[in-house]
């Protein structure tokens, strides 16, 4: 569903990303993680076509993101660490705007925008301004209109920093749910390795720009923990 092959990035002379190559099938549910500055964010950012990169390719849904853009941006949907709204909106204006890009039908976008706001527990608010929302319930909104539309692909820069322990836990459960049933494919960077250990089939791990480890969750808990693995793989590359 996401095939990232061979990605290279710079900013100015500096490269940030060395080579990244990484595929998730439908279904998956993978955690991205990395130090500070490692380039996450660098990496989701290119893979879905929303900052140029200067070498590699990207497949979305066998897509690929330079040459079909359109075709690639219509299967994913992106939550960033801090979701810029059009604040001037009520919640629910805003996502009905959603709605109308996506071409939902009425029902459909009632059900689900009505399943989604009890889920993060917002229904009564979504008649507000959103330049009254709290930072959480931006985010809360941000999550609700990345998930009506029903993509194949969700990405998401840590998606659980801000979150009260229930959106959080109310997340992990539609994020498990829409992978199974429905063969979503969920990409997410955080630094909550616990977290990932619970909810995620796959890990990948990226230190400087460069893939220090991708594989199945699975793996990683038959030789130890997700920390260990991560201070190891931190360690093995200052040494290599
Ligand atoms: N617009 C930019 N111009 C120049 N350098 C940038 C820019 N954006 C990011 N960088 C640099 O690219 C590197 C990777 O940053 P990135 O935001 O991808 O890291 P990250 O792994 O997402 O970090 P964090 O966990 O802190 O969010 C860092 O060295 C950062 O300073």
């Amino acid at each position: 569903m996401l095939q990232i092959q061979h990605l290279i990035k710079y900013y100015g002379k500096k490269q940030i990303l060395h080579d990244v190559s990484f595929e998730l099938d439908p279904g998956d549910i993978c955690a991205f993680i990395g130090s500070n500055g490692a380039g996450k964010t660098t990496t989701i950012k290119s893979a879905l076509g929303l900052i140029p990169f200067d070498g590699g390719k990207i497949l979305i849904g066998g897509h690929d993101i330079e040459k079909e853009p359109l075709e690639a941006k219509k299967l994913y949907s992106y939550v960033p660490d801090n979701p810029e709204l059009y604040k001037f909106m009520r919640g629910i204006e805003y996502l009905n705007f959603i709605a109308d890009m996506f071409e939902l039908d009425y029902e459909t976008r009632r059900d689900r925008i009505e399943y989604y706001a009890d889920l993060f527990a917002i229904r009564d608010r979504l008649g507000e301004s959103i330049d009254n929302y709290s930072h959480g319930m931006q985010q809360k909104l941000a999550l609700i209109a990345a998930l009506i539309h029903d993509p194949k692909l969700i990405v998401l820069d840590e998606p659980f920093v801000g979150l009260d322990p229930m959106a959080t836990k109310s997340i992990r459960e539609t994020f498990k749910k829409m992978a199974a049933e429905k063969g979503t494919t969920i990409l997410f960077s955080t630094h909550v390795l616990e977290v990932a250990e619970k909810l995620c089939n796959k890990v990948a791990i990226i230190r400087e720009g460069h893939l220090v480890f991708f594989g199945p969750t699975e793996e990683v808990l038959q030789k130890g923990s997700l920390e260990d693995l991560f201070m190891e793989r931190m360690q093995s590359h200052e040494q290599a």
